[in-house]
């Protein structure tokens, strides 16, 4: 029978493909960026193997898994569920005191997409998978994420109730509208709420294994320039949330090699750190959109920040950091590089945070556009340092030889 036009048939991309990715798995020794790649290799299988209408339900499906994954997140379905061991659909619903047939339908389904095991019937256990939305595991990137989606299904209505230039007006965002807060920006949004701040918080400085701190500028090989001259800042880390850069960059400079490393935020950020989760870290509230404080330090670094915002905002903010360098001082931007065009099989990530971050003006950065905020700071490029996968980097500049402009 001849295959119908819409489902693909024999096909010599997917035949490649599949070999390719045969033959990858056979060498697979369990490192991390190899699996990564291997994960996309496998996404592109699927990509080619689909009918239209499998592109369709696949998100519907999705959409379902997350709301049965919200359901037993927000009635702490799973956190009832012993850690060793299984439990019944049954004795969950008296735990919780909800319908058992609504706690067992949404278990079963996130049981089909690989959370949690059904062992015997209506009797569930905890996996591996399960264990990463539990309490003190990354069960607040999960709230965050719901936080984050709620607002995405009233764009539609966002753009017909606004004018074009709304989107780039830090006091109209996307988010602060959708949750009836327009008129603040994006942070002071969710700042009002002490439970978005917290999962917001917890989400950036918990996120290093899917956005990586370290493996691109060479921290390591500063010592012997910060050890030359200790009176200078090692490291200001602005917009550094809970100090996870500062903490990773200390694995690499113990000590921050005898100098001050200083972590910038906002007050109620920082209110939320005591000396112990920072140790060897200096806090300092700061607003940076005014003129940096800490002048002439060895390095200054802003990490998923300057992604926040559109270029003419970055522009005055790379301005604050640039009135503040001496001579020898480095600016650090760790973001990522967007790409000029999409592929299928490459990393998914620049392309949903992009999407994401329209709701509180801001979008990733292409390398020209980097320039362009660069150069009006009167700033440039040292060099670019790329991470072994995907479009994370590390942006090493310097003042221009002329200085910073005005
Ligand atoms: C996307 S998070 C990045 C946090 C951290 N750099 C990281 O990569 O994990 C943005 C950070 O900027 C901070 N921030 C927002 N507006 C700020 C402002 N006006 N001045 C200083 N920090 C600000 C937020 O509180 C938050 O910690």
């Amino acid at each position: 029978m001849e295959p119908s036009p819409s489902l693909p048939g024999p096909n010599a991309e997917l035949i490649v493909a599949a070999s390719e990715f045969a033959a990858a798995v056979k060498d697979f020794n369990g490192d991390p960026v190899k699996q990564r790649q291997l994960l996309k290799e496998a996404d592109r299988l699927r990509i080619l193997l689909e009918t239209p209408m499998d592109v369709l339900t696949k998100q519907w499906e999705m959409s379902q898994c997350i709301a049965a994954m919200n359901l037993l997140v927000e009635l702490d379905v799973l956190e009832a569920i012993p850690k060793q061991g299984s439990i019944s659909s049954k004795d969950l619903a008296q735990i919780v005191k909800v319908d058992e047939s609504a706690i067992a339908r949404a278990l079963k389904l996130i049981v089909i997409f690989g959370i949690c095991v059904e062992p015997a019937p209506n009797v569930f256990a905890l996996n591996a998978n399960a264990s990463v939305f539990l309490k003190g595991a990354a069960r607040e990137f999960f709230q965050f994420m719901i936080d984050q989606t709620e607002p995405f299904y009233k764009l539609p209505e966002y753009f017909r109730t606004h004018k074009q230039e709304d989107l780039y007006d830090l006091n109209k965002s996307p988010y602060a509208w959708a949750v009836g807060m327009e008129g603040k920006s994006y942070y002071d949004a969710i700042s009002s709420d002490p439970r978005k701040l917290h999962n917001f918080d917890f989400t950036m400085a918990t996120s290093e294994p899917v956005t990586p701190i370290l493996g691109m500028f060479p921290w390591a090989s500063t010592k012997e320039q910060v050890e030359a001259d200790i009176s200078r800042p090692f490291v200001v880390d602005i917009g550094g949330g809970r100090g996870q850069l500062l903490k990773a960059i200390q694995r690499e400079a113990p000590n921050g090699f005898g100098a001050k490393m200083i972590l910038q935020d906002r007050p109620d950020v920082l209110a939320s750190l005591t000396a112990e989760d920072i140790p060897g870290i200096e806090k300092m509230s700061y607003d940076f959109f005014t003129p940096q404080p800490v002048k002439n330090a060895h390095f200054y670094v802003m990490r998923r920040i300057l992604h926040d915002f559109y270029i003419p905002v970055c522009k005055e903010m790379v301005k604050n950091i640039a009135s503040a360098m001496g001579p020898t001082s480095r600016f650090i931007i760790a973001d990522m590089i967007m790409p000029d065009k999409v592929e299928i099989g490459t990393e998914v990530t620049p392309y949903w945070l992009d999407f994401n971050l329209m709701m509180l003006n801001g979008t990733e950065k292409s390398k020209q556009q980097f320039e362009e905020i660069l150069d009006a700071a009167g700033l440039e490029i040292v060099t670019i340092y790329p991470f072994a996968f995907g479009c994370h980097a590390n942006i090493e500049c310097r003042l221009k030889s002329g200085g910073a402009s005005s």
